[in-house]
């Protein structure tokens, strides 16, 4: 075995292996993580949430990422874990059935067969956590990656603005989740947490819940667009607070998308929650994560504020449409000494 495919091994925590702070308090299962119920709206946790300090946050963003570096050693392993933890994800106006067939396919062997035997793989099986896409492709994914274990992600409730009428946007999540999803990514109108209608947001955020019945909600804030942390953080808790099992940044569409310091006051909400209620939520940072580099930040970024739990795929995923590509380039550099051109990692 190569020290690639043993460092898989070591660094691929179980969710029976949590850290004791988590497992004594927290409701985790013998068969994974208790799904966050949601709770009442407290306006008053709400207020208690002190003002964020962005210069804060971003000297922790900046030490994290400079100074807890992961080794040249053990990369290959943790790009290995970057593929697994993402949401392979296409959202293009020209979107086809046969594009997302062969996206299902990459998501299904993302890895060319020389890496996978120079890191020593072997029937080691590295896939995507799930494929993400319109609704009109759902049925598509569902089809093409039956038995593979890779979830069903679509984007749901008039993505990415979120602008239809509330009836509509539950229909698309129903129809979704009809077709295939088990895993449905809402986005919230922005408009509503600029006015601080909190209780609106909430209502939505449970009617969406219940529209996804067993499927999995995340709920997209659209950070680029929240102008504030305070925003994000409050978003975050009302998100949560209704049901979300995921919160997440960004569509991909806003001018500014995933950014650590927003990640990191994302982050902080979803401590906040847990101390509040013993709940674990998942994080999804997405948009403009297209390197192997950023994808390793993030991912320091989450050990070293939330812990081991958060690098599995129940807790944690990259939106990424073409990360892939730049972790296959350096994975094959790691093995070679060699860049190749990216189109011999063909996406889709
Ligand atoms: O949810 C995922 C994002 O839309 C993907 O964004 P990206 O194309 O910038 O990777």
């Amino acid at each position: 075995m190569t020290k690639a495919a043993a460092d898989l091994k070591t660094e691929a925590p179980s969710v029976t292996a949590l850290p004791v702070r988590v497992a004594a308090n927290a409701p985790i299962e013998a068969h994974g993580i208790a799904r966050n119920p949601g709770m009442k709206l407290d306006l008053g946790f709400l207020e208690s949430m002190r003002n964020v300090n962005r210069s804060a946050l971003e000297r922790r963003v900046a030490s994290l990422t400079k100074r807890r570096s992961i080794k040249a050693d053990n990369q290959a392993a943790w790009l290995l874990r970057s593929i697994s933890l993402m949401d392979l994800t296409t959202l293009n106006s020209n979107d086809t059935d046969e594009r997302v067939r062969r996206l299902c396919a990459k998501a299904i062997n993302p890895l060319r067969a020389d890496i996978i035997e120079g890191l020593g793989l072997g029937d080691e099986k590295i896939r995507p956590a799930a494929v993400c896409v319109y609704h009109p492709f759902v049925a598509t994914t569902a089809e093409a990656v039956k038995g593979t274990g890779i979830h069903v992600a679509a984007v749901s409730t008039s993505f990415p603005h979120g602008l239809a009428p509330l009836r509509t946007r539950i229909q698309e999540i129903e129809a979704s989740v009809a077709d295939g999803a088990d895993e449905i990514d809402v986005v919230i109108p922005r408009g509503l947490v600029f006015g601080a209608k909190w209780q609106e947001l909430y209502d939505e955020i449970v009617a969406f819940r219940a529209a996804c019945g067993e499927a999995h909600l995340k709920v997209i804030l659209g950070t680029g667009d929240l102008a504030t942390l305070r925003n994000v953080m409050l978003a975050s808790m009302v998100a949560m607070m209704a049901g979300a099992d995921f919160v997440k940044t960004s569509t991909g569409k806003e001018s500014v998308n995933a950014t650590l310091p927003v990640g990191l006051a994302m982050v902080r909400s979803i401590r906040a929650y847990f101390e509040h209620t013993g709940y674990l939520i998942g994080f999804k940072p997405a948009g403009g994560i297209s390197t192997a580099k950023a994808s390793l930040d993030w991912l320091v970024l989450m050990k070293e504020e939330l812990g081991r739990p958060w690098l599995e795929p129940e807790l944690f995923r990259f939106g990424a449409s073409s990360l892939l590509t730049d972790i296959e380039r350096q994975l094959e550099h790691h093995l070679t000494g060699r860049y190749s051109a990216n189109h011999r990692h063909a996406m889709a």
